[in-house]
């Protein structure tokens, strides 16, 4: 293992990932913060319940080819020290709170996702890959919710506000409800704020979006010189704002297709006639034009999202949580209530793994009848870990210029205006969410809302009650005196 054939590739909240040069993988480390640190069995358990969950969970739920689970790896430390040390430089500032686990030696080994599914071997043809962060894609309808904000605006608009972030379009209009037009505007405003919920890569190197999430956004005509050649292979469109926008109309074109598209079978089917009976499909705070939502009730079969394809799925998936923190957080306090009194529980219940085959089961079971058991509570619990999984992974669209007549090996094309790709989708991120976040959930719930109804909707009234003001004063002047 040489450090120099590695390069930093990205990082989140709890994993730091580095490509490799030549080949096609990664490799993905966990991250601690500088006085939490873990023994090496620990971190190989976590690690092992990371691809044991995407084998038995993920891969039932989305499908064999949109999932690459990678498996385990034990390196020499002293490769991952100088890799740790030579990769320093490159991290972001606002993620170096945690540092990179050099202790244990392991990490999980995966295809590189940004190039094209070949796995091992590095394609030479040149490639695009857009990674999407769609978050939740439905307002919750469990009648368990006290907040009738809830019912109106989605969470990642109201999270915006709390997390003082720009951008507060719509994440809910990536999943489309039979309106293509809905996805468009999301992905058109996610180009132009991306912050950390898009990345654009070409041939391995991030091109567009935030390293750093607190970071301002790239320029688009930056990014549209990228991408002439890949969407205008061979004409000679002018540069400038024209052919800026027509670039860009082309990407976003291209992009909800292949969203759209999919055929992988995966047993998500089985959990949809139990799923997402009611519920509000718009959210109040959305800027997409009131003229163009659609009115109905919001369930992935009702979405008009195609029942092949990765979104209709991942909601499927987000729409396990039945019953919202708010109905869970009493269930989850009579797991904790049952776990006090019989510690030695834990491992039966599967509160930490092992995430196999009769975890995945457990999952199947949809029913709402509390019957008051630990159990039914349990199932409940991890549902809602899942969903929340579901609710925060990532999808990379890998994109690779194909000739007119050319077969694709086989992969499936999408056509743009003047060329086509072969493409691949996979899922990104698919680490089951903990048991101990609940309490945090149940809290930044009640904040985000919080926060929500009374800053945003009293500036909102503010600002209606000064228009209000200001038409009266306009009408007096009016006035024949
Ligand atoms: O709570 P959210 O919706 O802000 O999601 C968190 C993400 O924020 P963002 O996508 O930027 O809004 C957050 O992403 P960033 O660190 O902001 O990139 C993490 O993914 C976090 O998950 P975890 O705690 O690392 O397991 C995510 O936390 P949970 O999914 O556990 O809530
Ligand atoms: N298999 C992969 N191939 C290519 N790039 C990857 C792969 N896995 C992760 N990445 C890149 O590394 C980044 C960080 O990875 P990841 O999202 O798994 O980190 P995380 O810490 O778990 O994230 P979060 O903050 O959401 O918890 C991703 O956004 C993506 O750009």
């Amino acid at each position: 293992m040489d450090e120099n054939e590695w390069g930093y590739h990205g990082e989140g909240n709890k994993s730091l990932v580095v490509a490799h040069a030549q080949r096609c993988v990664v490799l993905r480390f966990l991250k601690f913060p500088p006085n939490r640190k873990k023994t090496s069995e620990e971190i190989f358990q976590h690690l092992q319940n990371i691809v044991d969950f995407g084998k038995n969970v993920m891969k039932e739920f989305l499908g064999e080819n949109y999932v690459h689970c990678g498996e385990v790896v034990q390196l020499p430390l002293e490769f991952v020290k100088q890799l740790c040390l030579k990769i320093q430089s490159e991290r972001p500032e606002s993620r170096c709170d945690k540092d990179l686990d050099t202790l244990s030696g392991y990490a999980m080994c995966l295809p590189n996702l940004t190039r094209l599914q070949t796995y091992r071997f590095a394609e030479h043809r040149p490639i695009l890959c857009v990674e999407i962060k769609p978050k939740c894609g439905f307002i919750p309808f469990s009648s368990d919710v006290t907040h009738e904000m809830k019912h109106k605006v989605c969470r990642y608009c109201m999270h915006q506000h709390l997390k003082v972030r720009a951008n507060a379009q719509l994440m809910l209009m990536l999943f489309p409800f039979r309106n293509k037009q809905r996805m468009h505007f999301a992905l058109k405003s996610l180009l132009q704020e991306a912050q950390n919920n898009l990345k654009i890569f070409k041939n391995g190197e991030l091109i567009y979006g935030c390293k750093d999430a607190r970071s301002p956004v790239a320029d688009w005509s930056e990014l549209a010189h990228h991408l002439k050649p890949f969407f205008f292979p061979s004409n000679g469109l002018a540069s400038g704002p024209h052919c800026t926008r027509a670039v860009i109309r082309e990407l976003v074109h291209v992009i909800t297709r292949v969203l759209l598209s999919g055929s992988d079978k995966g047993r998500a089917g089985t959990l949809s006639p139990g799923l997402g009976p009611q519920g509000p499909r718009v959210c109040e705070a959305s800027p997409f034009s009131r003229s163009l939502r659609c009115q109905g009730k919001n369930t992935p079969e009702r979405s008009g999202l195609p029942k092949g394809c990765l979104l209709y799925k991942t909601l499927q998936v987000q729409m396990l949580d039945l019953l919202d923190i708010e109905g869970l957080y009493p269930l989850y306090n009579r797991v904790e209530r049952y776990l006090e009194e019989f510690p030695e529980e834990r491992k039966t219940l599967q509160i930490d793994g092992p995430y196999d085959e009769a975890f995945y089961q457990k999952l199947l079971d949809l029913s709402t009848e509390d019957d008051g058991t630990v159990a039914f509570a349990l199932t409940k619990v991890q549902q809602y870990r899942v969903a929340m999984t579901a609710k925060d992974c990532s999808i990379m669209i890998a994109l690779s210029p194909c000739l007119q007549d050319a077969s694709s090996d086989q992969r499936p094309v999408v056509p743009s205006s003047r060329s086509r790709f072969a493409f691949s989708v996979s899922v990104l991120d698919l680490d089951l969410k903990p048991y101990e976040s609940i309490p945090h959930q149940y809290k930044l719930d009640g904040k985000i809302v919080n926060y929500y109804s009374k800053t945003v909707r009293a500036k909102d009234n503010a600002v209606m009650s000064t228009r209000f003001k200001e038409s009266e004063d306009c009408t007096l002047v009016l006035h024949k005196v």
